[in-house]
């Protein structure tokens, strides 16, 4: 299967187990690779075909931006979701990266895989 990928989205969240996690925004990173036929775009030229990464990109933001949240399950969960039931993805990767939640390490991350039922 052909795959459309978003790399490196990065998201300003309320995302944290702590008290003081609540009360201001950091970033996450995001990574998704997602199945997608890309032949009928290609073979017409016309965005109603593809799997439109700028319209996923913005419903991502709108959605990790709706509320504040504990963990970065959460995020990849309900990220996967979104694109599985609004875009019609039928198979989907999610990476949720989170720079700031280890000093010691370059950053902390969550992957999933869901597949449409
Ligand atoms: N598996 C996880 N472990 C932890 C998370 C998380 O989201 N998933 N979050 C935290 C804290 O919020 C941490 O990032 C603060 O530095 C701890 N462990």
């Amino acid at each position: 299967m052909d795959k459309v990928f978003i790399e490196g989205l990065t998201v300003d969240a309320v995302i944290g187990v702590y008290d003081w996690e609540q009360q201001g925004t950091q970033p996450l990173i995001l990574d998704l690779e997602m199945a997608w036929d890309n032949r009928p775009a290609a073979a017409s030229d016309q965005l109603e075909y593809a799997l439109d990464y700028d319209a996923l990109s913005q419903a991502v933001i709108a959605l990790i931006q709706a509320t504040p949240r504990a963990l970065i399950e959460t995020i990849a969960e309900e990220v996967a979701q979104l694109a599985i039931q609004q875009f019609a993805v039928q198979q989907i990767r999610v990476k949720v990266a989170k720079p700031q939640a280890i000093t010691a390490a370059r950053q902390a991350a969550v992957e999933i895989v869901r597949t449409a039922v």
